[in-house]
């Protein structure tokens, strides 16, 4: 594959609770080409979480390696860490973890003030992206004004606000209702698919899964590829 924007080789996390080891990852290997959309299916407490969070750089306690937009994340200091992140990650969680005193624009604009972008372009780039997400009479609404929908597509526009080689969403629709979660669920992969990034989508749902480029499995702490029928 030509510049993976993820390699894991052979990547590992235990836990010990109550003096019992669990190992959860037990050398997964996984490689995502640029603009490529994964789904990562799993039941639950299979390991799919502790998979992005590895990936996301934001634990350590893993064995095996990372490598991210061809750096290898798996000897970074904790600051180094956060610099990848900040420049080639977006995130997206079940819950959208917006902040709530400030505006659905706001949300998207403060990011990119952190990356160290100009305001004036921070704040066109959080229009851009939230019109394109149909949240252009939104703006100036705060989380507890937007609907379930409405607060995801939010975390979406976050997630890419800086133009992140790589989104990481975590059942990023897990808390809607059939009906939203599939409009959302198009509107995420159109807008990524836009963008060009790549993107790791953990999902029980497997009917959300074939929406997306390819699908792997967590099996036993290891990934499966899982082909289409
Ligand atoms: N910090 C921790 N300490 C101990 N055990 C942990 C910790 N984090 C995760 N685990 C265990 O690791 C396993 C995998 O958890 P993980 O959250 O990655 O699963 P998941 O596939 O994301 O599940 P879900 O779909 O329910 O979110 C579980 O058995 C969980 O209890």
């Amino acid at each position: 594959m030509n510049n993976p924007v993820v390699v894991l080789d052979q990547l590992t996390r235990s836990f010990e609770q109550g003096g019992v080891r669990i190992d959860v990852l037990r050398g997964a290997n996984l490689a995502i080409g640029p603009g490529e959309i994964v789904a990562l299916l799993g039941p639950s407490g299979s390991g799919k979480s502790t998979m992005l969070q590895a990936i996301g750089l934001l634990e350590g306690g893993f064995g095996g390696q990372i490598e991210i937009a061809g750096i290898d994340a798996s000897r970074l200091g904790k600051d180094q860490r956060a610099a990848v992140r900040r420049d080639h990650i977006g995130f997206i969680y079940q819950f959208h973890h917006l902040l709530p005193d400030f505006s659905a624009i706001e949300n998207v604009v403060l990011p990119q003030l952190v990356a160290g972008k100009a305001h004036e372009r921070a704040q066109a780039r959080a229009i851009e992206l939230l019109t394109a997400l149909g949240l252009e009479h939104r703006l100036e609404h705060r989380p507890s004004q937007l609907s379930g929908g409405e607060q995801q597509r939010v975390a979406v526009a976050r997630a890419l606000a800086n133009k992140p080689q790589l989104v990481l969403a975590d059942e990023p629709t897990g808390n809607l209702d059939e009906t939203t979660a599939d409009r959302v669920l198009g509107q995420f992969l159109e807008l990524v698919r836009g963008e060009g990034s790549s993107a790791l989508v953990a999902t029980h749902n497997e009917r959300l899964a074939a929406a997306m480029d390819r699908v792997v499995r967590i099996h036993d702490g290891v990934l499966e590829e899982i082909l289409p029928a």
